[in-house]
């Protein structure tokens, strides 16, 4: 999509957001991402037992990185009040995702302990995690926030879009469940103004910058997705 300026773009922009700004220019693959056929199908609950299985043992390793990033985002966020929501959902990754969702579901999927720790990467996770350790090594707040953001926003996109009731599967019930609801919302929302607060401050290479981050982000997510639907 071609790359109109922000403040051009934001003159006559329906939701002016820096944020939003970004998530439009990253189109077509946004919309692509929140309406994979492999999202949907997690939210029905009829992914073939072998392809969650990969996706999960994947997504496991993202979110080592991931995890890693939120730690980033502690060190370099501009404020005390920015730091303290990436340490409480530090805290909640921690405990609730990784030590007690991953390891549920992926024995009941029949992963073994050596797919958990060191499974081979596709080249989709590889390329995912040089994202976010680039992100990370650079300290630099904004570019940690975008890779961040598009994680959870379109998380939230795809979850959003479930219906009720969801799947009887915990394996399916619990991953909607953890991209969905009030807290996740409040998350992505916060994750969102931190980008709008700093976003038109910036400086046109600034901004490019962190529009490069986030759209790099949205193309890894719908590569993601069609690495788990084998295609
Ligand atoms: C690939 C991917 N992107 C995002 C999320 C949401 N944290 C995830 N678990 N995995």
């Amino acid at each position: 999509m071609e790359q109109i300026p922000y403040d051009e773009w934001r003159a006559s922009a329906v939701d002016p957001a820096f944020s939003e700004w970004m998530r439009s220019l990253s189109e077509p693959e946004w919309t692509a991402v929140v309406n994979h056929p492999f999202a949907a199908s997690i939210t029905r609950g009829d992914v073939p037992d072998d392809d969650m299985r990969r996706y999960l043992i994947q997504d496991f390793q993202f979110v080592d990185s991931f995890t890693a990033l939120l730690g980033a985002a502690v060190a370099c966020a501009d404020s005390f009040e920015s730091r303290v929501p990436f340490g409480q959902f530090l805290g909640e990754i921690a405990t609730t995702e990784e030590l007690t969702y991953f390891h549920r579901a992926l024995a009941a999927l029949g992963a073994t302990p050596a797919d958990m720790t060191s499974p081979e990467l596709e080249p989709v996770t590889a390329d995912f995690r040089a994202l976010m350790d680039e992100a990370r090594t650079s300290l630099d707040y904004p570019l940690v926030l975008a890779v961040l953001c598009v994680a959870e926003w379109s998380y939230l996109g795809w979850a959003s879009r479930a219906e009720e009731p969801l799947p009887d599967n915990f394996v399916y019930r619990e991953w909607v469940e953890l991209h969905e609801g009030p807290a996740f919302r409040a998350w992505v929302h916060f994750l969102r103004d931190e980008l709008d607060r700093l976003g038109p401050a910036m400086d046109e290479e600034g901004r490019a910058r962190v529009l490069d981050f986030f759209r790099r982000a949205v193309r890894l997510e719908l590569r993601f997705f069609d690495m788990a639907a084998g295609s």
